[in-house]
């Protein structure tokens, strides 16, 4: 086995033949055609994980087989451990898994093809069977002929329910990092990484309505940090994203951009609807009381700051950002505790 430079072409030919390559790899080591075996032949031949083409190289060279076992150990070893950027390239290895597929049941059709022409060669020469001999020989060739297709039936079936049933595992994992790899821990929110995908998205399909930003920052927060440490500081993050969550309307995005800083956009809301409910936030931030457990001291005087802008049609998240923030500047700038909307 060797392990070739190239990147896979997009054009469906020649997908279609690296999946071949990859198939026959399979079938040259007895392995079924899963979504992991076929994911770690395909890393391999396109050499895109130096890692995994090592190891794999190394165990080949040392004579030592590729089973399953030792391909899933390969697979969590180094491949789900990749960035999770690795995981939005999934699509393209599913898409391979799917030519591989159908490649088995192009494989299966010639067996059943070759099944036929045997039943009909022996049919014709049934008619001219002379003596039991030539009876018997028929009659053996014909057994022959049904134990291998039905074999080969069992295989395929067995094939396919196992890269059925890893697909089906792969698309839920997927899933679940792509959910993990967009949502901030400690809150639930959003986080930055799936801010510019959802409200770019909203920004998008939404021309005719009016879009709102919200930038919103906690005041004074390293005060809050230094005074009563950074768990109690954890906590207050926590506290004022609940308060934002319960505030804006259920389709708003809303995300924590990161340290006690939040973002969010409004769709179908006007720039007076996103101040009052900003003002609402504000409100009721500035009337959370929370009890540090340490030592039952109250921790109080948290409060919030808010910058609005309106997103105009040519406007992208981050230009729209950048003028919402100008707006949080300017709400700082006057005192804090306060919202300050441009364009109102
Ligand atoms: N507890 C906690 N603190 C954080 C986290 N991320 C960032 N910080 C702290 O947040 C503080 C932010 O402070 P600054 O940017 O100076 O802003 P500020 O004190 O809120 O002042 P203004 O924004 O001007 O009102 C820093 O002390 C960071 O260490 C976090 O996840 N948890």
């Amino acid at each position: 086995m060797t392990s070739g430079k190239s990147r896979v072409d997009s054009r469906p030919d020649l997908q279609a033949d690296f999946g071949y390559r990859i198939l026959r790899l399979l079938e040259g080591h007895g392995l079924a055609p899963s979504p992991i075996h076929y994911w770690i032949f395909h890393d391999y031949l396109q050499a895109s994980n130096e890692a995994l083409v090592q190891a794999v190289s190394e165990r080949l060279s040392a004579g030592r087989k590729l089973d399953s076992f030792v391909l899933h150990d390969l697979f969590e070893r180094y491949v789900a451990g990749e960035s999770l950027s690795r995981f939005n390239d999934m699509g393209d290895d599913l898409e391979a898994l799917l030519s591989g597929i159908i490649s088995l049941l192009r494989n299966a059709e010639r067996t059943t093809a070759g099944f036929q022409a045997c039943l009909t060669d022996n049919l014709q020469a049934l008619d001219q069977a002379e003596n039991p001999e030539g009876l018997k020989a028929i009659a053996q060739c014909l057994a022959a002929a049904v134990v291998t297709a039905s074999s080969d039936n069992l295989a395929l079936q067995r094939n396919l329910e196992e890269a059925e049933q890893e697909a089906r595992h792969l698309r839920l994992e997927l899933e679940k990092h792509r959910k993990a790899s967009i949502t901030d821990p400690l809150t639930g929110l959003l986080n930055r990484r799936g801010m510019e995908t959802e409200m770019a998205r909203v920004l998008k399909v939404s021309d005719e309505i009016c879009n709102v930003m919200l930038v919103m920052d906690i005041d004074h927060f390293k005060s809050i940090n230094d005074r009563y440490g950074h768990a109690v500081g954890d906590v207050v993050i926590r506290k004022v994203a609940a308060s934002l969550r319960r505030v804006l309307p259920p389709d708003a995005v809303l995300v924590r951009f990161g340290g006690e800083e939040f973002v969010a956009l409004l769709s179908g809301h006007s720039v007076q609807d996103a101040v009052a409910l900003a003002e609402q936030a504000r409100e009721m931030v500035e009337r959370l009381r929370l009890v540090n457990r340490q030592d039952d001291t109250v921790v109080e005087g948290f409060t919030i700051s808010v910058g609005i802008s309106p997103a105009s049609d040519s406007d992208t998240v981050e230009t729209l950002f950048a003028r919402a923030d100008r707006a949080l500047y300017q709400a700082k700038h006057a005192g804090r505790n306060r919202v300050v909307a441009l364009g109102s």
